[in-house]
């Protein structure tokens, strides 16, 4: 069985980080594990306080995957600030893993900082050399390039720039600003474009934990990067779609219509 390994933050509603990763990767069929770099109290509304995991535990639990298990993926989410960020890297260059998977989560939906501001250079130091894909949404984007984004050659300028930091392709989220819901991959060769239409809801909490849980999932199945990023867009859009309408203000997605799309269950337990 294929191993995929979340190093996220958590959030108790189940919508978004380790917990949102976990579903996707079950969902896919590889074997989930986590590393918690820090506790969000949070919930579809907003986010009430953060607590940071020690450097120490975070180290601790790294370890305890690769002495035992190993993975054939890592996503990254959600690092709150630069000692976390170095911390994180070291073991990484420590272990030397397959298909690393960035999404630099800077704010939740709600606005609330996820990263501190001073972290940005970090992030682009220790991290980005590291990566095989790194996935920012349009802000995360023109923070790490310090440019504004207002159309797909912007996108295109601003993949060319982040991909200069060193690391080997960028899929970036064209979400909630232009048009339809279009992403563009870039590896350095090729631009490839991942249009789909876009769905009308609140309901998008999540969502860049899911697409980036289920691209590193593909990674680790064997797929090529283009092919993982297709059906990655197909899983997150088919999740969106799938409303389930759970909580009082963003809800999460839907993972369990892609788990039992094959055996029809899903019509079961809506
Ligand atoms: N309303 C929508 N309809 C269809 N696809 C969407 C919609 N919103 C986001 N997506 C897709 O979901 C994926 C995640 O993109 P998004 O830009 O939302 O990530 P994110 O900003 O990191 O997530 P979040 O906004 O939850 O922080 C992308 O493939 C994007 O195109
Ligand atoms: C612990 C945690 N990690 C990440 C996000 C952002 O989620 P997304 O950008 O996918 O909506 C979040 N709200 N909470």
């Amino acid at each position: 069985m294929k191993k995929v390994l979340t190093i996220a933050g958590s959030d108790p509603t189940g919508g978004a980080g380790i917990q949102a990763d976990i579903k996707t990767m079950s969902a896919h069929g590889v074997y989930a594990m986590s590393v918690i770099v820090s506790v969000v109290a949070e919930n579809t509304m907003r986010v009430i306080s953060i607590e940071d995991i020690s450097l120490k535990v975070i180290r601790d639990q790294i370890d305890a995957v690769y002495e035992d298990i190993g993975t054939d993926a890592v996503k990254i989410g959600m690092l709150s600030n630069s000692e976390i960020m170095v911390a994180v890297a070291q073991k990484l260059r420590e272990y030397s893993p397959l298909n690393i998977v960035l999404d630099p989560v800077m704010y939740a939906k709600g606005g609330n900082a996820l990263m501190a501001e001073n972290s940005i250079e970090t992030l682009i130091k220790e991290l980005l050399p590291l990566c095989d894909l790194i996935t920012p949404n349009i802000p995360e984007a023109e923070k790490i390039t310090n440019m504004k984004i207002h159309s797909i050659e912007d996108m295109k300028r601003a993949s060319e720039k982040i991909l200069n930091y060193g690391c080997k392709s960028v899929l970036l989220k064209g979400g909630h600003y232009i048009g339809e819901a279009i992403d563009i991959l870039y590896d350095g060769k090729d631009f490839v474009t991942y249009e789909t239409k876009r769905i009308k809801t609140k309901n998008t909490h999540g969502t860049g934990c899911t697409l980036s849980s289920s691209i590193a999932s593909n990674l680790a199945l064997g797929f090529s990067l283009k092919e993982a990023i297709s059906l990655s867009k197909e899983y997150i859009t088919k999740a969106i779609e799938k409303d389930i309408n759970i909580g009082k203000g963003h809800g999460p997605v839907n993972h369990f219509y892609n788990f039992f799309k094959e055996e029809k269950i899903y019509e079961n337990i809506k």
